[in-house]
């Protein structure tokens, strides 16, 4: 018989940064009052920053976390907490690669921010490990956990729009400015090589992460597919815009992932002019406003209906006591649940399908002659690496 008592995961939180204290406070919400989940629920029991103590302590105080969480001030001992049943790996995606496997080499089980890493052969890496210590491994694409998502998956699934055969998505964030260069600095993350900065591994995953979930994911019969890509490069060296067209050839499909640091996906700043992404089948189309990572409409346009359209709005729940709710919060729920049923991964999003879009990235990149440097593309893991320790 099933317990009435929701299952409880025990959250350690590694970076303090932007996306951290988002999905931070998406854990702390309800899940009963905003989502009505009762059958898991999350904990943070502690946060740490590569830089300092004080700075866990103060990320805590700003995110309310409970009193009882812990600061660390190093990534090492977050990991040795015994009490912590899975680590959020927030830091660049520079950084993926060290931290994530100085998280699993600890046992924990990992949920790891987008991109997984910088290249293929560290995700590999990352797979294998999971696989040795029989741990919980999950890249956080949160957009594939959205109701939104799984509801366009069950449509096409179901057939109403026949099998599809193309799929066009797009996000991209319109930041040119008049002198030429693209509103961050050359250090920001989104630009800065040594941070595995650029359009893709940022944005434009997304965008294939439509073309993936709509096609690849659903394919009975799994098919490698064909890339082809144009990468334009910014001064930096990392890209600003890059277009993939993937193919499968024998499903006789193909994805179109966008993205561009100059353009925006809508002319809004709030990228919802639409449809950021086209799903066409034979017999009809789902389109999907933007923003692609977090899209809250789709339409359906039956063939067999004449062209009727149905509209379908989502909303993000929020968390009446905490004022509060992002949308990250179901692919927390995601996890507790793979955890709470002995599951090693996603079905939603499993292991060989991250490997596969981060197979189709490198290659991307790789066409376009983006290189990253050998401290974040090594997949020798070092945990006394500067990534590990914040000793830049
Ligand atoms: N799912 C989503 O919607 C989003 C996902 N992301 C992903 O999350 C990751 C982090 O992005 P974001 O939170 O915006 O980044 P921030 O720059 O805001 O935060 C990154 C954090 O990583 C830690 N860090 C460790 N070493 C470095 C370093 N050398 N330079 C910078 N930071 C370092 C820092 O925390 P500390 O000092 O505490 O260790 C820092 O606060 C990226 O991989 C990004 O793709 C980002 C935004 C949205
Ligand atoms: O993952 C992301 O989604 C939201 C964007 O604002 C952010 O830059 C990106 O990292």
């Amino acid at each position: 018989m099933a317990s009435n008592t929701p299952f409880t995961l025990k959250w350690g939180i590694m970076a303090t940064g932007w996306i951290a204290e988002t999905f931070t406070q998406d854990l702390l919400t309800n899940p009963a009052t905003t989502r009505d989940v009762h059958d898991v629920r999350h904990e943070v029991v502690a946060a740490a920053s590569s830089s300092s103590k004080q700075r866990a302590e103060e990320f805590l105080v700003k995110v309310k976390a409970p009193s009882s969480a812990k600061a660390y001030g190093s990534y090492h001992e977050l990991v040795a907490d015994p009490e912590i049943d899975i680590i959020y790996v927030a830091t660049p995606h520079s950084h993926h690669f060290q931290n994530a496997m100085l998280a699993l080499e600890a046992g924990k089980n990992v949920l790891c921010e987008k991109a997984l890493t910088v290249t293929a052969s560290q995700a590999r890496k990352l797979i294998d490990m999971a696989k040795k210590k029989k741990v919980f491994f999950m890249e956080a694409v949160w957009t594939r956990y959205q109701p939104i998502s799984i509801k366009v998956r069950e449509l096409i699934q179901s057939g109403v729009i026949g099998p599809v055969y193309r799929v066009v998505a797009d996000l991209s964030f319109g930041n040119d400015q008049p002198d030429g260069t693209v509103s961050f600095a050359d250090t920001h993350r989104m630009v800065n090589p040594d941070l595995a900065g650029g359009a893709l591994l940022d944005l434009g995953i997304y965008s294939l992460t439509w073309v993936f979930q709509t096609m690849y994911h659903l394919q009975k019969e799994k098919e490698k597919p064909k890339v082809v890509a144009a990468v334009q490069k910014y001064h930096t060296g990392a890209d600003e815009a890059t277009s993939i067209i993937v193919q499968w050839p024998q499903h006789k499909s193909q994805g179109i992932a966008l993205t561009s640091l100059r353009l925006a996906t809508g002319v809004d700043k709030e990228n919802t002019g639409g449809p950021a992404i086209r799903i066409q089948g034979s017999g009809g189309e789902i389109h999907v406003a933007g923003p692609a990572y977090r899209p809250l409409q789709y339409k359906v346009i039956r063939g067999d209906a004449g062209g009727k359209i149905e509209t379908v709005d989502f909303s993000i729940p929020k968390d009446p006591e905490r004022d509060w709710g992002h949308g990250m919060f179901w692919e927390a729920d995601e996890c507790a649940r793979c955890i709470r049923d002995g599951k090693k991964e996603s079905e939603s999003l499993p292991w060989e399908e991250s490997l596969v879009m981060m197979e189709v990235m490198e290659e991307a990149l790789k066409q376009g002659g983006v290189t990253y440097p050998d401290l974040i593309t090594t997949d020798v893991f070092d945990a006394q690496s500067p990534l590990n320790t914040g000793k830049r």
